[in-house]
Formats: C-alpha cells, structure tokens, sequence
C-alpha cells in the first residue's frame, strides 16, 4: 500500500510535518516565527481544542461494537422489530464505564458500573442504558446531583471523601440495597466482560392495540458473573490501572469475543397494581421466584473501535432514544432521565450529534423539523419545507396506537393535584437488602465477613461523626450486621468475624 500524502487539514500538500517557518539570517540560534505558518498555527489551535466536557458521571470507559440476535419470539409482548423473529441480527455499539472517577482514571476502583448499548435498527436506534447492579441508590431524581457528588471529590481537598459519602448515605437510606451490592465483592468486576447489567427501572414493552406489559432488562454474562477481592483490586489499580479495558480489547483482538444472554422479566398492568413492591421503584428488585426471568436474544462484542474518541469518546446513549414497541414506565427516575441524557449530549457534542457516525441511525432518518446548527454534515434536506403541514411535499407518519382499556387505566391521569413530593424511607426498604445478606451472601462461605470488611475499610476513612448514624443503617437490615460493621470500624486491621 503507497503511504499516504500528508496535507494540511484542508487537504493542501505539505513538505514536512516538523518544520516552522521563521526569519533568519540562517544563524541556528537566532529567528522569528512567522505568523503565515498556517501548520504550526493550525497544529497548535487544534490541541488546544482537543478534549470536549467531559461527561459529569461515568467519564472512564471502554467500548466494542457488536451484535444482537434474537433467540426467543416475544412478539406476543412487543411490535418492536428487532425483537421480532428468531435469527434476527442489529448492530451495536456498547460503552461500559465506572460512574465517579474522572477519565483515565484506574478501572478497578469500588464502583458501579454503567452499561450502554445502542442497538441500530430498521425502526431507528434503541438505547438501553443500564447499571451492573439491579437497583439504584435513590428513588427521587433530584437526589441524583448530591448522590453523585457525595461519591466524587471534596470540594475545599478535591480529595474523594469517604465522610461525604456516608454522610449521604446514612441520610438517605434508601439506598441501602444498592449499598450492599457496591460492597460485595460485585463492588470490583473482574472485569468488563463479567459483569451482568439491569435495567434496573421497569419499562413498558407495548402492542399497536395499546396493550402492554411491565418488563425489567438483564444481559447476564455468557463469561460468568465473576469478582475481585478487594486487595486484588486495589493491587491491579496500582499495578495495572487500565486492566478492564486492555482485557476487553485483547479478547475481542484475539477473536475470544464475549458474549451477554438478554432475559427479560414481564408482569401485566393488573400484577402490577397488587405486586407487593412498587414496580416504579428502583431500589426494588422483582425476585425472579416472583417473576422468572425469560430468554429473548444474544449480544456478542465482536469489534474493537478503530479509534476511541470517534466511536466511544463521541457516543451518546440516551433512555429516551427508543423503538415503537418499548416506552417508559412512570418511574420518576427513568422520566427525569429521558431530559438529562440528549441535554448532556448537546452539551458535551452539539446540536447534531445524532449525525456523528457512531451515533447515526442506520435506517432512513427524516426529520427535516430540526435542521441547521453547528456542524450539520447530512445535507439538512435541501430545500425541503423547513415547517410542519406543507402541502409542498408529503411527509407520510407512523400509524398512532390505538387506546384500549388497560392502557387508559395506567397512562390516563384525570385526577390528582399538583404537589411536593419526596419519598420516605420505611422498614420495608431494608427487606431486600436483608434478603441479600441473609439469602446470597449468607450462602457463600465468607462473604458476610467480605461485606463487612469491605465497608469498614471505606467507612473507617471516615470521621466518626457520620459513624454512629450508618451504624444504625446496617442494624435495621440486621442486629448482626450493624454490630459486625461497628467492631470491625471499632478494630481495624483485626480479623473480621460475623
Ligand atoms: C435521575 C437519575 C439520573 C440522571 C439525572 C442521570 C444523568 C446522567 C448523565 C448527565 C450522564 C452523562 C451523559 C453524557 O454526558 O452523555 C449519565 C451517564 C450514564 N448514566 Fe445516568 N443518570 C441517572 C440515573 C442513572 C441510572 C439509574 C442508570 C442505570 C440504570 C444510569 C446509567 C448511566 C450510564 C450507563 C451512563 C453512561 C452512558 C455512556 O456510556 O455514555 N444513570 N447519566
């Protein structure tokens, strides 16, 4: 293959890419730069302007294109098409990254992991944004700033602050079964390829007659659903802090492409309304005895990114981005978050960063209503009409859903009042965490000391004025446990025991 003819960013041939051009009398010491020397100029302004914001949560990742075929009909759930047929395959494109830390940051830190996926289908793009846990810390979205500050760097030290953080915590209880996972060994992923991802949030698979179902996502690995130890993982953030994402590239490079079996979980509007849990809250899981998980397709990481910024960096996932056949449920948390994601996005991207390539749809896109703005690069529709109902040119639209009953009786809202809300933390919020240290961790040999451990290491960290009031958190999941975080705070460096 001939190299190719380095040019300017214009495309103008240039003779070598490291000189400058000054005046001089030839002397090597002595000369002026010249403010015509467009390629140190142009090179200079360029890397000044290189990074983009940042995105203010998950900022460190790493991304693989892939594939998602369908191996189970659920068609008598969801007109969506890509989940129609068994054997059909959409491309994807999947983001999975730690929430807190900065980017560069090291991949093995105690953290959730996000878990992004858009799969690219003949009805447009479908986004699924998901965590590695089932549950979330809050229920009230506008908690979601001071959750994540809380986890992030102190504002006067810029340090992370293990007292902001249970502070947080130990107010807002709510998240307490979110806690429990973050501090099991689930807390450090061995790596990307073995984490699982949830939904977490109940969605709505629907029907053109406007039926519908309640469903929750989870993509659990093919690779196991395996975890570090916690001095494993502080060894490898010092040893070998890229780890996860050098781990991911050299198995899809080596052709040992990971793989994730997507289930679903389906309950019917009247279910719903009798289910003991509310299914619009996210700290809630569904216990699969109550509501088993069902098969539905395969997604497979199959391509590295030929270059991280163009296809990860410059990505945008959004929950909002969805197909006709899946909508959002009323959780208060997945409807804040079909704003935040595309006002992100035009944020840290632009205008149009649905035309950037890793993010474009791959089926046609007409949406000559919003046109113009920086960086338009899909032709804008020409002299198409720029405004709705032109008898200039025939737009033809998609059929709208019928109504029926069951559809009225959730989704119609004719009464109510306008009025503050905030959700109340209550005993029945510590029933799943306490299922979870008695049921899974209780069955494994050791792990009840590892949660302890894991928080007293962290909590320790911590003055001791936010101690006695998240001792008091764990004691209401179980005597047991608030009395094993206490002595193991109390005794650093001892030996666990529960
Ligand atoms: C009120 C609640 C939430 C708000 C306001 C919120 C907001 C945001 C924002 C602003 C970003 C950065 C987006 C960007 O710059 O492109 C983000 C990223 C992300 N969020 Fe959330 N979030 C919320 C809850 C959640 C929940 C519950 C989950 C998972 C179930 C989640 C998963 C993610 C993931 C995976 C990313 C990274 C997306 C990517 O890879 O580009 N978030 N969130």
């Amino acid at each position: 293959m001939s190299a190719p003819v380095y040019t300017l960013a214009e495309g103008c041939p240039y003779a070598d890419a490291t000189t400058a051009q000054r005046f001089s009398d030839g002397s090597p010491i002595k000369g002026l730069m010249l403010l015509q020397d467009t390629q140190l100029i142009e090179t200079l302004a360029h890397f000044s302007r290189e990074r983009i914001p940042e995105r203010v949560v998950h900022a460190s990742a790493v991304g693989a294109w892939g594939e998602f075929e369908v191996t189970h009909d659920i068609s008598h759930l969801t007109s969506a098409k890509f989940l129609t047929g068994i054997g059909k395959k959409s491309k994807t494109l999947s983001r999975i990254s730690t929430v807190g830390p900065g980017a560069g940051s090291p991949n093995t830190v105690r953290d959730v992991r996000g878990w992004a996926l858009k799969i690219f289908t003949e009805e447009g793009n479908q986004d699924f944004v998901f965590n590695d846990i089932p549950v979330f810390f809050i229920r009230d979205p506008i908690k979601f700033p001071s959750l994540n500050r809380s986890h992030k760097r102190h504002p006067a030290t810029n340090v992370t602050d293990a007292t902001m953080f249970w502070d947080f915590h130990s107010q807002n209880q709510e998240g307490i079964h979110a806690l429990m996972l973050l501090f099991s060994d689930r807390g450090t992923p061995k790596s990307v390829r073995h984490v699982n991802a949830y939904s977490g949030h109940t969605y709505k698979m629907t029907k053109p007659d406007g039926s519908f179902h309640y469903v929750k996502f989870h993509f659990k690995s093919n690779q196991g659903n395996d975890t570090l130890t916690d001095a494993e993982a502080t060894r490898l953030a010092g040893e070998d802090p890229d780890n996860h994402t050098a781990d991911l590239y050299d198995a899809i490079e080596s052709g040992n492409f990971p793989s994730w079996t997507l289930y679903i979980q389906a309950m019917t509007p009247q279910q719903a309304e009798t289910y003991r849990w509310n299914v619009f809250d996210m700290t809630k899981v569904w216990p699969h005895s109550d509501v088993p998980l069902q098969p539905v397709g395969k997604l497979t990481f199959n391509k590295n990114p030929d270059n991280y910024f163009a296809d990860i960096e410059q990505a945008a996932f959004s929950p909002s981005t969805m197909v006709p056949g899946l909508a959002p449920s009323a959780d208060p948390i997945l409807q804040a978050r079909q704003f935040a994601y595309p006002d992100a996005a035009r944020y840290r991207l632009g205008a149009n960063y649905q035309q950037l390539p890793c993010n474009r749809a791959l089926c046609p896109v007409y949406s000559p209503y919003q046109r113009d703005g920086a960086s338009t690069i899909n032709g804008n529709y020409g002299a198409d009409p720029n405004y709705v109902r032109s008898a200039l040119k025939a737009v033809a639209f998609r059929q709208p859903v019928a109504d029926d009953s069951g559809k009225k009786h959730h989704d119609v809202w004719t009464m109510g009042c306008v009025a503050d809300y905030a959700s109340q933390v209550t005993d029945e919020d510590f029933v799943q965490a306490r299922m979870f240290w008695e049921g899974v961790l209780g069955a494994q040999e050791g792990q009840k000391e590892v949660l302890v451990g894991n928080v007293a290491a962290h909590l320790g960290r911590a003055k001791p004025v936010v101690w006695e009031a998240t001792f008091d958190m764990f004691s209401r999941i179980a005597p047991d446990l608030g009395k094993a975080v206490r002595n193991a705070v109390a005794g650093q460096g001892q030996k666990t025991q529960v």
